[in-house]
């Protein structure tokens, strides 16, 4: 017999030790019993006879994971604190060795002098940041990088946020790079991504431009890994282990000697800071846009909609771009003032009116809207704060003739939805676009002469030290969509209009202003980790807390932020309890985190989010 350490895919569990009559190599994915259950694992190394009766493998497959796979997945395992099983299950593992096969591509670009400028300034450094207006050629440097990787013999990933896979991006990749390009995400279908992984090994396939996922696939010979829109928060994950693959980016880049390329119009503050970065100015849009404010009441005002008519009227197409999905936030008494509230989790009900419901958008628990106030009985009951389904509802009542479409969530559920919505938009078809965060991400829009932004001012006062960062960068987004010819109008309806309007033209005085704020206190000059406790009963939720608050007591490195109920104190019927440290040292906290493991806390190093 021998014996072996394995590690068990997905599961929470430290390696166990297993024993087979054959000699296993390390690195192969193995079937192994686990209490009642049969589940995979991957052998680590071999071991001696241990003093207790260990069981059998039962099968052996002929996927593994190589060396460095299994290093890298150690490095997530120990930052992300999760075990080495939940860090490999990230990895799609190799089923052969890679067939070493040179393409050579020539996709013809010709870039312009301070196109130049910034590709030689990326190929001189191993890891830099591209910070460079919209439309200022960004995304015809990838290509040029990819193409320069692929004629010295080495694989591309190409990250993009979610819902940055547009349709324009997937054809200018094929346009240049055809067969040697694959386009991967979560929801394509298994047979597809099996397909996709033969033509890796058989080295046709050279580009993987994906979502988070890609940067997990089995590719031997990375050479460069580029981030799209790199402050795009989609990056995160936000289950466990909540890694970050921008920041893996780097040290897979490092690991593996790649290099890594981040880009964005509205870079991050932490990769601005920590990168050597190339300013890349300028826009080959024809374009002017102008910028006006309306700081009067809220929602769809006089002015908004004497904006909307007056580019409608010069046939132009208009987005309106508000924080908040379905037709209503807030569903309030008159007489008592009390909100209707999700009965599990401690958010305000939205009301969808299509569905004739109130919804709760953090469980989805849905219920008939009331005709009394469920407090006080009184039967005068108000809802306040638009959301996209109301103001698509109340614009294409105004404006009759013209076609309006809802552009959210709730709206565009599928690849296919989002690809036909945008082409009806490119096409002319429709009028005007309503939605969330999704209308400011990467989309490429010709005809938008007006761009409306409404409810920002919820998102800047957000108890989030980068409310500013994140709230700046969005409107900026969305500005960069409009007048991508011609002349463009952006209204900002806003009481902070001082704010946008210092910064708005120049994003970089921002992060260099923003800075000076951050010192000594935040990111990107401090470490943050958030450990969370939830429970049914409040009690323990609670306890959890003040028992992780009391051992962080004893590391004389960190320093304890704030403990107490989340912003969001319940959810799910979980009762939610969060607790805040920072530190100068990652490894500093990083030890107290691992000292967490058996209270069941969750663990989020360099959190993104504090809901
Ligand atoms: N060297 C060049 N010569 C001519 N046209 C160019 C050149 N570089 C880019 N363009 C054109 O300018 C437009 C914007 O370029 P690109 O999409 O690469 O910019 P970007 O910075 O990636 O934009 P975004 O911020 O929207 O992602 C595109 O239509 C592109 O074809
Ligand atoms: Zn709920």
């Amino acid at each position: 017999m021998h014996y072996y350490l394995v590690s068990l895919l997905k599961s929470p569990l430290s390696p166990l030790t297993y024993c087979s009559d054959a000699i296993l190599e390390a690195g192969f994915v193995v079937e192994i019993p686990l209490s009642k259950r049969i589940v995979q694992g991957v052998v680590l190394e071999r071991v001696e006879k241990p003093s207790f009766a260990c069981e059998e493998v039962l099968l052996t497959y002929k996927t593994f994971y190589t060396p460095k796979t299994v290093e890298l997945a150690r490095f997530i395992a120990e930052y992300y604190v999760c075990s080495l099983g939940e860090a490999l299950a990230l990895f799609t593992p190799f089923s052969q060795k890679t067939l070493h096969v040179n393409q050579k591509v020539n996709t013809h670009i010709a870039l312009s002098a301070e196109q130049e400028n910034a590709f030689s300034f990326i190929e001189s450094h191993p890891n830099a940041l591209l910070f460079g207006d919209t439309g200022s050629g960004k995304t015809e440097i990838y290509m040029k990088l990819f193409e320069a990787t692929l004629n010295a013999g080495k694989q591309v990933v190409f990250l993009l946020p979610e819902i940055g896979l547009t349709p324009q991006m997937k054809n200018r990749l094929k346009h240049h790079f055809g067969t040697h390009v694959a386009i991967w995400h979560s929801k394509i279908s298994a047979k597809k991504k099996e397909a996709i992984l033969q033509e890796i090994h058989e080295g046709k396939i050279c580009i993987v431009a994906g979502t988070r996922s890609a940067l997990f696939l089995p590719l031997e010979n990375i050479g460069l890994i580029v981030v799209d829109e790199e402050h795009d928060e989609s990056y995160k994950s936000g289950n466990r282990p909540r890694y970050n693959a921008k920041d893996l980016a780097l040290l897979f880049g490092q690991k593996l000697k790649a290099k890594v390329l981040l880009g964005s119009a509205t870079p991050t503050l932490s990769s601005f800071h920590k990168l050597p970065t190339f300013r890349l100015k300028g826009t080959f849009f024809e374009a002017s846009t102008h910028i006006m404010y309306d700081d009067g009441e809220h929602g769809l005002s006089h002015k908004v909609v004497q904006a909307i008519e007056k580019a409608l009227k010069a046939k132009k197409q208009v987005i309106v771009f508000l924080p908040t999905r379905a037709n209503f936030k807030y569903i309030t008494c008159k007489a008592c003032g009390a909100h209707i509230e999700c009965p599990f989790c401690s958010v305000g009900m939205s009301l969808h009116q299509h569905m004739h419901a109130l919804k709760c958008h953090y469980c989805n628990y849905t219920e008939a809207i009331p005709h009394v106030c469920p407090k006080c009985g009184h039967d005068e009951i108000v809802a306040t704060r638009m959301g996209t389904a109301e103001v698509s509802l109340k614009l294409s009542e105004h404006f009759c003739e013209h076609v309006v479409q809802q552009f959210d969530r709730d709206e565009v559920k599928t690849e296919k939805k989002l690809s036909d919505i945008l082409a009806q938009f490119n096409e002319h078809k429709i009028d005007i676009m309503v939605g969330t965060q999704m209308l400011s991400k990467g989309h490429d829009y010709h005809g938008v002469g007006l761009a409306v932004i409404l409810g920002i001012d919820a998102l800047l006062g957000m108890s989030d030290f980068r409310a500013r960062e994140k709230t700046l960068a969005l409107v900026q987004q969305i500005a960069g969509r409009v007048g991508r010819k011609g002349y463009g109008e952006v209204l900002i309806q806003s009481k902070n209009g001082d704010f946008f309007k210092h910064y708005l033209s120049d994003f970089e005085q921002f992060l260099n202003d923003e800075l000076g704020f951050r010192k000594g206190l935040y990111p990107p000059f401090k470490k943050m980790l958030r450990v969370m406790s939830a429970h049914v009963k409040e009690e323990k939720a609670k306890e959890s807390i003040e028992k992780v608050a009391s051992l962080g007591k004893h590391f004389s490195q960190i320093e304890i932020v704030g403990y107490g109920k989340a912003n969001i104190a319940k959810i799910a019927n979980k009762y939610r309890y969060e607790l805040l440290v920072r530190s100068d040292s990652s490894k500093a906290l990083l030890e107290f985190a691992h000292t967490l493991k058996p209270l069941h806390v969750e663990i989020d190093m360099d959190p993104l989010s504090f809901s």
